[in-house]
């Protein structure tokens, strides 16, 4: 059968991986598409050492690629919005199909492409784009259709839990481990998409539309990162038993739907707070299947690859199809998505907190704490009052049964206008994960 030709543009991190796991995997990746497929041009600013390219036409301009006649699936691997952006829309123009790893792209821009795709009769794929090489697209896409989803919870930035692993356990600088995910290919090119939980909420917006059937919705995602965690919360979240990890988390509720991205408080015993390094895990639970689990490598050169290769393979085997019959872009069909389920305001949703506050050490300040708390209709479940460490200041830990997120508010507001408390009230959500 005729080869399928595929050009890669960008061969950095991800470029480089898939250009590998193509060479090297070639022959079983043909009998598993029924054709070969090879790499007709690459396009790229600079030589990536982990690649021999010598066989394959190399450009720096990337819209060659995308206007070379010969190419059927053009391979965006250059991350960023508004080139990715120009050259995925231009390559849908010119009928080629697109796979992409870009979350950023498909979570601010997808609605919009998957309808010029679906015009132009394209597949655009994008399984690398949510949780690297666990094929979590694929599984709620495709495996869990019987089901209505009530949740999906998962640690969906590799980088972010590289760091809270490395923190918690060998007790190293949050600068220092972020510099080694870097180093390792793992953190976005602003890594700050990895540490204040935009690449997460990039990716839990994904999520939350094939889960729920709702259209993309990048900009009502609760964003919150793991850049103002201290080695204290870590320690004593530890001593009550909790793992702290960052969570992506989406949900069903009868008012509308949690769309959140936070540091999280998790039981120790729990699966997801047993994922660490650079591992990602998807907790999925489906009425019929009740919760479900998806585990592996969420960044990384070899482990995205793997995911864009699927895609790739998964096009190879399509594209001949009649575009009526293939699976929606995004789990439901453009017209059958609840255009009208609110995404709730942060201020509905409820969960049990830890809060660290430092206050003076006088008598009274834990009375007027509790009174604070009880008069929002907080209940306090724990209380750790630890050694004056800075002068005459104490550091307070609590835990609170589960309240609103907008008694919570009001109570941290009073508590931080108290003279006897200086500075911020931190604040990080509690979630059971109880497999309800
Ligand atoms: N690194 C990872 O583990 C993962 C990355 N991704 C996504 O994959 C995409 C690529 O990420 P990485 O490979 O990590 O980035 P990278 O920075 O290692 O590679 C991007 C490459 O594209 C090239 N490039 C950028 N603009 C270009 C242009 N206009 N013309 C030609 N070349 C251009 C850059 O020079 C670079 O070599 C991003 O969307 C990222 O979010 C997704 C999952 C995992
Ligand atoms: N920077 C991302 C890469 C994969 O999506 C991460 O660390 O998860
Ligand atoms: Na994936």
């Amino acid at each position: 059968m005729k080869p399928v030709k595929v050009g890669i543009c960008g061969l950095g991190t991800v470029g480089g991986g898939t250009f590998n796991v193509l060479e090297r995997n070639a022959s079983e990746i043909a009998r598993r598409a029924g054709r070969p497929i090879i790499v007709e041009q690459i396009a790229t600013r600079r030589d990536n050492p982990s690649c021999d390219t010598h066989q394959v036409a190399c450009t720096q301009d990337i819209f060659e690629v995308v206007n070379n006649p010969e190419i059927d699936i053009v391979v965006e691997l250059i991350g960023g919005y508004d080139t990715a952006y120009e050259l995925v829309m231009q390559a849908i123009r010119q009928g080629k199909h697109v796979v992409t790893a870009n979350k950023a792209l498909i979570a601010v821009y997808g609605n919009e492409i998957f309808k010029a795709a679906e015009e132009a009769g394209v597949i655009v794929a994008f399984e690398a784009a949510v949780a690297g090489g666990i094929p979590i697209i694929k599984s709620i896409r495709e495996g869990l259709t019987a089901n209505q989803i009530n949740w999906v919870a998962g640690i969906i930035n590799g980088t972010g839990n590289y760091i809270l692993t490395n923190m918690r356990d060998h007790k190293r600088d949050f600068t220092e481990v972020l510099a080694e995910a870097q180093a390792l290919g793992y953190a976005e090119a602003d890594p700050t998409f990895d540490v204040e939980g935009i690449d997460a909420a990039h990716k839990l917006t994904i999520l939350a539309s094939i889960a729920f059937g709702i259209p993309l919705q990048f900009d009502k995602a609760y964003t919150e990162g793991i850049a103002r965690l201290l080695p204290m919360d870590i320690e004593q979240a530890d001593v009550l038993g909790y793992v702290i990890k960052h969570l992506g988390i989406t949900k069903r509720t009868e008012q509308g739907l949690e769309l959140r991205v936070h540091p999280t408080l998790i039981p120790k015993e729990r699966l997801l707070a047993n994922v660490h390094g650079v591992k990602n895990a998807v907790m999925v639970y489906g009425d019929a299947v009740g919760p479900t689990l998806y585990y592996g490598a969420g960044a990384g050169a070899e482990p995205t690859a793997s995911a864009v290769v699927a895609d790739i393979i998964d096009v190879a085997r399509e594209m001949a199809t009649d575009q009526n019959n293939r699976v929606p872009y995004l789990a439901f069909s453009e017209v059958a998505q609840a255009k009208d389920m609110p995404v709730l305001p942060m201020e509905a949703i409820e969960t049990a907190y830890y809060l660290r506050l430092h206050a003076v050490d006088r008598p009274g300040v834990l009375a007027r704490v509790a009174t604070i708390l009880s008069d929002q209709g907080i209940s306090i479940e724990a209380l750790i009052q630890k050694e004056a460490t800075e002068g005459e200041l104490v550091p307070i830990i609590l835990m609170t049964h589960k309240t609103r997120e907008a008694s919570m508010n009001e109570a941290i507001r009073q508590l931080e206008a108290l003279v006897d408390v200086a500075g911020d009230v931190v604040r990080i959500r509690v979630e059971n994960l109880d497999e309800q």
